[in-house]
């Protein structure tokens, strides 16, 4: 038996990329999984068997367990999301990312921030709009599609996963997309012979295969920014840098906004909390309690 991961799903066939070999089989399920009722996704790892090696077919046997599962885009096991946004073009807006700081780590997956089209503000400046990020133990890179500067750097850093992007529009995904796509292309071209007789206009989730062993989802993901689903009571849990002290306000059920001897309030006076980050919450606070409802 072989085992491997699904990359892309089309019309009934299964394009499984085998972790024994560098070698993409087009597939179908047993029988028994449409009476079973058992959905596959897009980075589903599966055992199979193989019908016809010079053909490269085979049938999937078994669905192995999953780890994380994405509705929009429907993708199994993604370990993390990178969260794109552009150092301008359009602005940076630090509401909006800690919007989707919010989300990612509600849904609890790892994340990574890659700031792009550095070149529009030089480097320097890109890392100071991020510094009170890195202080909280983010992980960023600053890319830019246009000059190719960090991309080696965010290869790096998918290498080896399955990674979604996400970020407002027109921060770059699509052209970082492009950057990483063509090599893969290139290398492993078994991979794209199977994956071209499948193409059609329809879009359908396929993972980008790089020659690092890392795969990236091909459309973003967290197009929908509603954060409703957030408890009030959890919210300040997914502001890492707000985690250590909430614990520690005088009233067990304080959120942090206007009661009194509240620890996280003390922080922020004491610097301790960036105060943007900090407005950020009041606002997902309120919007939560149902106070403003914008999105
Ligand atoms: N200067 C500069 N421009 C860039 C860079 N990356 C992308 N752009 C430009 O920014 C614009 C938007 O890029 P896209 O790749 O379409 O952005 P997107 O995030 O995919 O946008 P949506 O499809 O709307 O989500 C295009 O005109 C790109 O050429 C960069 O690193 N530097
Ligand atoms: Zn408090």
């Amino acid at each position: 038996m072989e085992t491997g991961r699904i990359i892309k799903a089309y019309a009934g066939y299964y394009y499984v990329l085998s972790f024994e070999r560098d070698v993409v089989y087009e597939t179908r399920l047993r029988g028994r999984f449409r009476q079973e009722d058992i959905d596959f996704y897009v980075g589903d790892r599966v055992e199979f068997s193989i019908i016809d090696e010079d053909e490269q077919t085979g049938v999937i046997e078994e669905l192995l367990p999953r780890s994380t599962k994405l509705d929009r885009p429907a993708v199994a096991n993604i370990d993390q999301v990178v969260l794109v946004f552009a150092s301008q073009q359009p602005e940076l807006n630090y509401e909006l990312l800690d919007r989707f700081l919010l989300l990612v780590e509600a849904y609890g997956f790892e994340i990574l921030i890659c700031i792009n089209k550095v070149d529009l503000v030089g480097l320097n400046e890109a890392q100071e709009a991020l510094a009170d990020y890195e202080d909280i133990g983010y992980r960023v890179v600053y890319t830019s599609a246009e000059t190719e500067h960090g991309l080696n750097r965010l290869t790096e850093e998918l290498q080896g996963r399955l990674s979604v992007l996400a970020g407002p529009s027109g921060v770059g995904k699509s052209s970082l997309l492009n950057r990483l796509s063509p090599e893969a292309e290139m290398d492993v071209g078994k991979v794209s012979q199977k994956i071209k007789q499948g193409r059609h206009t329809t879009r359908h989730v396929e993972l980008i295969t790089l020659d690092n062993g890392g795969l990236v989802v091909d459309t973003p993901g967290f197009t929908s920014l509603r954060i409703d689903f957030i408890a009030e009571r959890e919210l300040a849990y997914f502001f890492r840098e707000m985690r250590e002290y909430t614990g520690q306000c005088k009233f067990n059920d304080c959120l942090h906004s206007s009661e009194p001897e509240c620890r996280v309030k003390q922080a922020l006076e004491e610097g301790e909390i960036p105060q943007s980050r900090y407005d950020s919450y009041l606002s997902f606070l309120s919007e939560i309690k149902g106070e403003d409802n914008q999105w």
